[in-house]
């Protein structure tokens, strides 16, 4: 029966190692309890949030009425000659429309179409947003929670150039938000286009099939009716109490894995068809699981032939997403809407076999408080958010700082050495995670620094754009497995972007956000010493991209 979604594990010691963990979960009911919505699973402690977190179980239903609501809504848009969707989102509320997109439109994740998507702080990003063709545009703002200070401040400026441009911003904002929060009141008082009032009894990166996921793919074009099929021909099969069902393998095999010390999974692409599937994956996987010094830290690599996958030690599982090729120990296929619901259930089992609460994320908050506490210093004057400590030494246009005690990396002189005295404070089996605040799409180049330091290093290397990864891995990096080295990488700014009514503009958020996530991070304890966070500030972004890129080649491990 071809119902979807499908998990073979390949390799034979993780299946014999993985077979306890099936059966086991086979004879607790785990499945058909899971998919009944029960909130017992992962423990007394987790149950008051998970009762209030599995409606996703049931969104191939529960979402249906959708269908026809934004038909209609995007039909509206398109009689005003409005066929321009931006959106603007963080983590849950951005991840998946975006692969919905990018996978129907085989268009490319990040691309300018047929969805642009806007989750990040860069100045010269946004900048790019706002000079497409505002007369054709509509933002979508999406925020669950609706106080997410990116989102937010992407709705000020949206709003602010729309009326510059003698365009009603009202009728221009779709928003997407849960019942009851500040956002949905706003769209209220203001007018707004549409506001959609999302199910609360699903959290953001469980959130693909509700409004959330749904509403921007639908209003590009999307046949969402299709995704919503898709996952109901998986939804039985998951259900089932049996050593066959896909997310129970899957479970099985992530648990196991852990277990024998290979707690990072590293996804790649090896011909699914779906495009950017392992950077929605890699939110639900991290967020879920990364806490309490324990997890799955996901790795999105390249390819089959990036290093790190084929070639990966005894720290990690290789796990392709399609077809399972020479190096994959676990393959998952499947169609888009079957592959999102096999991994939630898979993550959540597999959250209940390693004895963590899947539906929390207690080490998020840190980082936005911290950086709330910078911007909020700059505003009172005893300090600058924009501004930032001397730089212990400027190799060329690379300003290298740390955070924190940085007594691991002694008297650097050069970028290399820097870098190299990073690379020497990883511990064995640990990982390097590079973390990037610039414009993912006009400095997309900046990703090649992923493979080149793992093939360098031979560690575990992941790869992330500033603040969007602080929603998605950034719960892993605090809270997980208290393994990694940590490069943060920021660039100069050339025209800063005022948010309208607050005291900071992009460019000092962006950079509050680096240097709060890299005080949280430096604070945390790596088995009772300080973690290491190397900071790099280029002066010149394509300068220093050459610069950090032969650094790289000269360190080695
Ligand atoms: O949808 P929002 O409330 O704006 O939240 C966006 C993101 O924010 C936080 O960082 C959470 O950890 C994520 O799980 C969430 O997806």
């Amino acid at each position: 029966m071809s119902s979807g979604a499908e998990v073979r594990i390949v390799d034979q010691t993780l299946a014999d190692a993985a077979n306890a963990l099936v059966e086991k979960l086979v004879g607790d009911a785990a499945a058909s309890k899971l998919s009944a919505g029960d909130a017992t699973l992962w423990g007394p402690d987790a149950e008051p949030e998970a009762s209030k977190r599995l409606s996703w179980v049931s969104l191939h239903e529960s979402s249906r009425p959708l269908v026809d609501e934004l038909a209609a809504l995007r039909r509206e848009l398109h009689d005003d000659g409005v066929d321009r969707v931006v959106l603007a989102g963080m983590g849950g509320s951005s991840l998946a429309p975006e692969v919905i997109c990018a996978t129907r439109s085989g268009g490319p994740v990040g691309g300018e179409f047929p969805l642009v998507v806007l989750d990040t702080t860069d100045p010269m990003q946004v900048s790019d947003a706002l000079a497409g063709d505002l007369t054709r545009t509509v933002l979508v703002v999406s925020s669950k929670s609706g106080g997410t200070v990116e989102t937010d401040s992407q709705r000020r400026v949206f709003a602010e150039v729309f009326e510059a441009n003698g365009i009603d911003a009202a009728s221009r904002m779709v928003v997407v938000t849960d019942p009851g929060t500040k956002l949905g009141d706003l769209a209220r008082d203001q007018g707004y286009r549409k506001l959609i009032e999302a199910d609360p009894g699903v959290g953001g990166r469980y959130s693909a099939l509700t409004a959330f996921g749904l509403v921007p793919s639908a209003l590009t074009g999307v046949d969402i009716g299709a995704l919503l099929d898709e996952a109901a021909a998986a939804a039985p099969e998951l259900a089932r109490d049996s050593a066959d069902n896909p997310a129970v393998v899957l479970a099985a095999a992530m648990a196991a894995a852990h277990n024998a010390g290979a707690e990072k999974l590293v996804l790649a692409d090896t011909g699914s068809g779906l495009v950017g599937f392992g950077n929605w994956a890699e939110q639900l996987i991290a967020e879920s699981t990364g806490k309490q010094g324990t997890g799955l830290l996901p790795v999105v690599v390249e390819g089959p032939d990036a290093p790190g996958y084929a070639d990966h030690k005894a720290d990690a599982t290789a796990v392709s997403i399609g077809p399972a090729d020479s190096g994959a120990q676990v393959s998952v296929t499947g169609t888009l809407g079957g592959q999102f619901l096999l991994w939630e259930h898979a993550v959540a089992l597999a959250g209940r076999l390693i004895g963590i609460n899947p539906f929390d994320q207690p080490d998020v908050e840190s980082a936005k408080q911290a950086t709330r506490d910078l911007l909020a210093s700059a505003e009172g004057g005893s300090g600058d958010a924009g501004a930032d400590d001397a730089p212990i030494v400027t190799d060329g246009v690379i300003e290298i700082r740390a955070a924190g005690d940085a007594s691991w990396l002694g008297q650097p002189a050069t970028v290399i050495d820097a870098l190299q005295a990073l690379v020497n404070a990883a511990p064995d089996a640990g990982y390097i995670a590079v973390q990037a605040y610039l414009d993912r799409l006009d400095d997309a180049s900046f990703a090649t620094l992923r493979p080149e330091l793992a093939k360098a290093t031979g560690l575990q290397t992941t790869f992330g754009w500033g603040p969007r990864f602080l929603h998605s891995t950034g719960q892993y990096h605090k809270g997980g497995h208290q393994n990694g080295v940590f490069l943060q990488i920021t660039g100069s700014v050339a025209d800063d972007l005022a948010i309208p009514g607050q005291s900071f503009s992009f460019g000092t958020l962006e950079h509050a956000q680096a240097r709060g996530d890299a005080g949280v991070l430096a604070a945390a304890k790596n088995g009772g010493s300080p973690r290491p966070v190397l900071r790099l500030h280029l002066a010149d972004r394509a300068a220093g991209l050459v610069a950090l890129a032969n650094a790289v080649q000269a360190v080695s491990r």
